[in-house]
């Protein structure tokens, strides 16, 4: 069965509003890359997806997309939603058997947590890992894709679990410090030194 991961990006001139009263316009898109990057390299060096696809309407965001050996997906529709079920609706056409949408901007975001997604997904239709704070929806993997619909924005963990109980498919959560920490706000940049610091030490000792 194929895997893959769909990232979506916004153009760069209209990423993290929220940050805008701390950092500038340019620095925001810096940012947003950077943490592209590292998602990215999180997904490539899991091993457990078949392709990396970043859907953005942004050609400076496909182009590094693709330097970064993923496969730039030009947004069909424009929309958060919208534009990931035009790409969703292609890949099952294409016979993709379960698709990772993933957000941008999780800076701790480790193989592992990739790796242990796809392991839920051999059991469940549905994985959901929600954001630090409950409410948001950071990463979401269905078998086969669309298995529910995407409601990103406010308060879309709950509707995708919702979704997911109101056509009776079995869905498991995952949660981690890679997966829960997504950058919105100034609190979270905050939030991420120290986290950085716990999760190393967390996998320090998995490993001894
Ligand atoms: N392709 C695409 N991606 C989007 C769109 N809207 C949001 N995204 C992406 O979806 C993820 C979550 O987006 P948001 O947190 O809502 O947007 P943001 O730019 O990160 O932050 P805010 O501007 O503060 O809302 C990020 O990876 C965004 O880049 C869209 O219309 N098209
Ligand atoms: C879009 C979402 O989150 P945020 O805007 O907080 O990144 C979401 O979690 O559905």
């Amino acid at each position: 069965m194929t895997y893959k991961a769909l990232i979506p990006v916004k153009r760069l001139t209209e990423v993290k509003s929220r940050l805008a009263p701390h950092l500038s316009q340019k620095q925001r898109a810096d940012l947003v890359l950077e943490m592209l990057r590292h998602v990215i390299d999180a997904l490539q060096t899991s091993n457990a997806l078949d392709a990396i696809l970043v859907v953005s309407a942004d050609p400076h965001v496909l182009a590094q997309a693709s330097a970064w050996g993923a496969q730039p997906s030009p947004e069909e529709v424009p929309g958060h939603n919208e534009a990931l079920h035009a790409a969703a609706i292609r890949e099952r056409n294409a016979g993709t058997g379960a698709l990772l949408t993933i957000s941008a901007d999780l800076p701790l975001l480790h193989p592992d947590d990739i790796r242990q997604m796809r392991n839920l997904a051999e059991e469940h239709a549905v994985v959901l890992a929600p954001s630090r704070d409950g409410t948001g929806t950071n990463a979401l993997l269905t078998r086969p894709p669309l298995a529910i619909p995407y409601r990103f924005g406010p308060g879309s963990f709950q509707l995708h679990r919702e979704a997911a109980q109101d056509l009776g498919l079995q869905h498991t959560l995952y949660t981690s410090i890679g997966s829960a920490l997504d950058i919105d706000v100034i609190d979270d940049l905050t939030a991420l030194k120290y986290l950085k610091a716990e999760a190393v030490r967390n996998r320090n000792s998995l490993v001894s």
